[in-house]
């Protein structure tokens, strides 16, 4: 055999091994495409990213799924439905300003090796993530939400400057399917109850603020509204965890319901705000109750596992329609709700852990 034939027989195997390389991958991908599509849940998905991609690439040691996940949505569904041994682990909640700060726009994968603060952040529970990296943006319709990561122990894996358009693809794929299993999940919980702390959510406060404003214009009484903010709650969370936070939360949902009336709604309105309505109530009797209710916040006991008794205050701002008035604008409600929000705002600024009555001039 002459010098060129042996040289086209060794160029024709290395082609055919990159072809069924090629194969192998691309087969590989579209299974784990098809799997993530077909994930019936946000655990099960992180599970099939997480899990599923290090067992179908060579060369990719683990994986994990970053996200900005501030009311801590993604981390207790997953809690709740992943096995105790993998997405839990391989999830991270990553701050708002942390995330943003890993990309650059036009958001392009990072490839290379792993820094000690990148591998803290998105590895910390990974030591395989040891010789390189590609930390991929997720993004979808047109935000970032997280980014996709994965390890490996060769530090040739990835480097700087490899094609990056499989690496893309994945990561939209995979943005797409967290995005669906999070609408998924947030229209199962969707009713009028807030999951957290089984008292009813702010669609069904809303729902209720139009009806009482109704019957107010009606002229059936007062209509006093509140919202409560819990002071300086981020510091609950930064410093014992967010389901330590979760049970503060669900505790002051019940010390908020102790005694209200049958026509009176309390409900979550959002992260760590509760609302009130209390119809037919004057404000002299709301700020009374108003100043209970913050009374009875600060004197509980808030005792958290490691049997810390943390002190936990709410800052209250209240308003109220009066019957007869009809100077509050073309939607009272939307009045109402202004008022109640600047009380609050004024509490807060105030110095917290007070109860500030919109005066109304
Ligand atoms: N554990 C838990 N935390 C939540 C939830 N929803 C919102 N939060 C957290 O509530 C915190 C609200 O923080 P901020 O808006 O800065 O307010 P704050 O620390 O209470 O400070 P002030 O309101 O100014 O007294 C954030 O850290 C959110 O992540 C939830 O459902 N569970």
């Amino acid at each position: 055999m002459d010098q060129a034939s042996t040289t086209q027989e060794r160029e024709w195997i290395r082609l055919s091994k990159q072809l069924r390389d090629n194969e192998r991958i691309w087969s590989g991908f579209r299974q784990i495409e098809v799997r993530m599509i077909g994930s019936p849940s946000l655990p099960d998905l992180i599970d099939i990213i997480t899990l599923g991609i290090p067992e179908t690439f060579p060369g990719i040691d683990c994986v994990t799924v970053a996200c900005a996940d501030p009311e801590y949505e993604m981390t207790r569904l997953i809690e709740a439905g992943g096995a105790p041994d993998s997405g839990a682990r391989s999830f991270v909640a990553i701050p708002r300003e942390t995330l943003d700060g890993l990309f650059t726009r036009p958001w392009r994968p990072r490839l290379g090796p792993v820094d000690e603060r990148l591998h803290a952040l998105l590895f910390s529970n990974h030591p395989c993530a040891s010789g390189s990296v590609a930390v991929t943006p997720l993004v979808r319709r047109g935000e970032l939400i997280g980014s996709l990561n994965q390890g490996s122990r060769d530090p040739r894996h990835f480097i700087p400057g490899i094609a990056t358009d499989l690496l893309e693809h994945l990561a939209a794929v995979a943005a797409m399917c967290i995005d669906n299993s999070i609408n998924h999940e947030r229209l199962k919980l969707d009713g009028l109850t807030d999951p957290l702390t089984g008292i009813s959510n702010r669609r069904f406060f809303e729902r209720r603020l139009a009806e009482e404003v109704e019957r107010w214009a009606r002229r059936a009484g007062p209509l006093v509204c509140m919202l409560v903010d819990v002071d300086f709650f981020k510091q609950v969370n930064d410093q014992y965890g967010h389901q330590v936070g979760d049970r503060v939360l669900r505790q002051i949902a019940s010390l908020l319901g102790q005694d209200l009336r049958g026509s009176d709604v309390l409900a979550r309105y959002g992260g760590e705000e509760f609302v009130l309505l209390l119809p037919g109530t004057t404000p002299v009797q709301g700020a009374a109750i108003a100043e209970r209710l913050r009374s009875r916040i600060e004197h509980s006991a808030f005792v958290i596992p490691e049997g810390i008794d943390l002190d936990v205050t709410v800052s209250i701002g209240m308003a109220c329609l009066q019957p007869g008035v009809d100077s509050y604008g073309p939607d009272p409600a939307v009045w109402l709700f202004k008022q109640v929000d600047a009380a609050l705002y004024q509490a807060k600024e105030a110095g917290r852990n007070r109860v500030i009555q919109a005066v109304v001039s």
